[in-house]
């Protein structure tokens, strides 16, 4: 998942290690996705893209803190200014990730990692990441220590973000089965937003989302206001199951008490792993549309961490035996 780069010495040139960091990142472009099945998008009408792979991958680029959020024990929105102000947008395709990059002292190599921005892909002059920290973690750390003002030199997008590409569906149902764990929710958010916003408010698209998200207890749901503010934008189009693993006394009272204006059939909080009963559910319902399959548009996207991939994906996984035959990674 995240790129590691071995500590070896500091006397080299700065424009050794500039050349070297766009190689990494290149390579780390490379060894991480795959440019097959993927599509990049291209933001319409806009101004100018900071980021266009591949040149922006081979020369990073500075983008400056303006705003630094603690969301919640472990998570911060962190609002950035792109050098070129207004008459500029991120480009990043909704679901795909840019790399941060950062050279803590006494390491030749930088250090890379990617993100995904929560921001809209079209927005002028800023962009937005929604990090989490990890104890010891040498990436989140540092966003998480960055302050207004201060800068952090980005490249990207990675080419691995998943572009929905087929058109907005009006005839007939169509449903797509997004599932995330954890911080996997900032690609599925985007990607999720980009797709039930494509047609607003023309009611031109009967496409529907079902979004399954597994967390380890009720403080770790974030971008909730966001989730419900697109599922009233979208006119109920997306419904999204909450489900908590943890057992914690708080997280019980924080779950009974979450006062939601939307109906519980929009968004539901349920106790335990995302597991056959939920996912059986909701393929129920996907296979009641008559489009039922990968080639037919009834997509499943995945954007979890690796004990929910194994237990998800592959030969005897819970998706397999439900008989979804392909699943999107990000
Ligand atoms: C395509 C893509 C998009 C991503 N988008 C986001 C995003 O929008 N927001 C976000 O917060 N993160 C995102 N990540 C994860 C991010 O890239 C880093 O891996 C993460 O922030 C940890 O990096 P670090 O340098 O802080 O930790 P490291 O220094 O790499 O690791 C430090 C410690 O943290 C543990 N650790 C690292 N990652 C995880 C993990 N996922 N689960 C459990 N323990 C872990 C390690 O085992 C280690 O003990 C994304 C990852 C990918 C592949």
């Amino acid at each position: 998942m995240a790129a590691l780069f071995a500590r070896t010495s500091k006397s080299l040139p700065l424009i050794a290690g500039a050349t070297l960091a766009g190689s990494a990142a290149v390579a780390y472009t490379y060894s991480k996705t795959t440019l097959s099945g993927h599509q990049l998008d291209s933001a319409q009408n806009a101004p100018s893209k900071l980021l266009t792979f591949p040149k922006s991958m081979l020369f990073p680029q500075t983008l400056t803190v303006t705003k630094t959020e603690q969301i919640n024990h472990d998570t911060k929105r962190i609002t950035f200014s792109l050098p070129g102000g207004e008459n500029q947008i991120s480009g990043v395709p909704a679901g795909s990730a840019i790399l941060t990059q950062h050279s803590p002292s006494g390491r030749w190599f930088p250090i890379l990692r990617p993100y995904t921005p929560i921001s809209d892909p079209s927005q002028r002059g800023s962009l937005q990441l929604l990090v989490k920290q990890y104890p010891g973690g040498a990436a989140s750390t540092h966003l998480h220590n960055l302050s207004v003002g201060q800068t952090l030199a980005i490249r990207g997008p990675l080419p691995g973000g998943y572009i929905y590409s087929e058109p907005p569906s009006s005839s007939s149902p169509r449903e797509l089965i997004f599932i995330a764990g954890g911080a996997g929710i900032t690609p599925i958010y985007s990607l999720a937003r980009s797709i039930l916003l494509q047609q607003e408010g023309t009611g031109n698209d009967r496409t529907r989302i079902h979004l399954v998200w597994g967390v380890n207890g009720a403080r770790d749901v974030v971008l909730r206001s966001e989730l419900e503010d697109l599922q009233r934008r979208s006119s109920g189009r997306l419904r999204v199951t909450i489900c908590v693993s943890g057992d914690r006394e708080e997280d019980r009272a924080s779950l009974l008490s979450s006062s939601s204006s939307l109906s519980s059939d929009a968004m539901r909080f349920r106790r335990g792993y995302v597991d056959e009963d939920i996912l059986g559910e909701i393929v129920g319902i996907a296979k009641e549309s008559g489009r039922w399959g990968d080639d037919k548009g009834t997509k499943v996207w995945l954007c979890g961490p690796e004990a929910m991939e194994k237990s998800l994906v592959g030969r005897g996984g819970i998706l397999a035996e439900l008989g979804v035959d392909k699943i999107h990674k990000f």
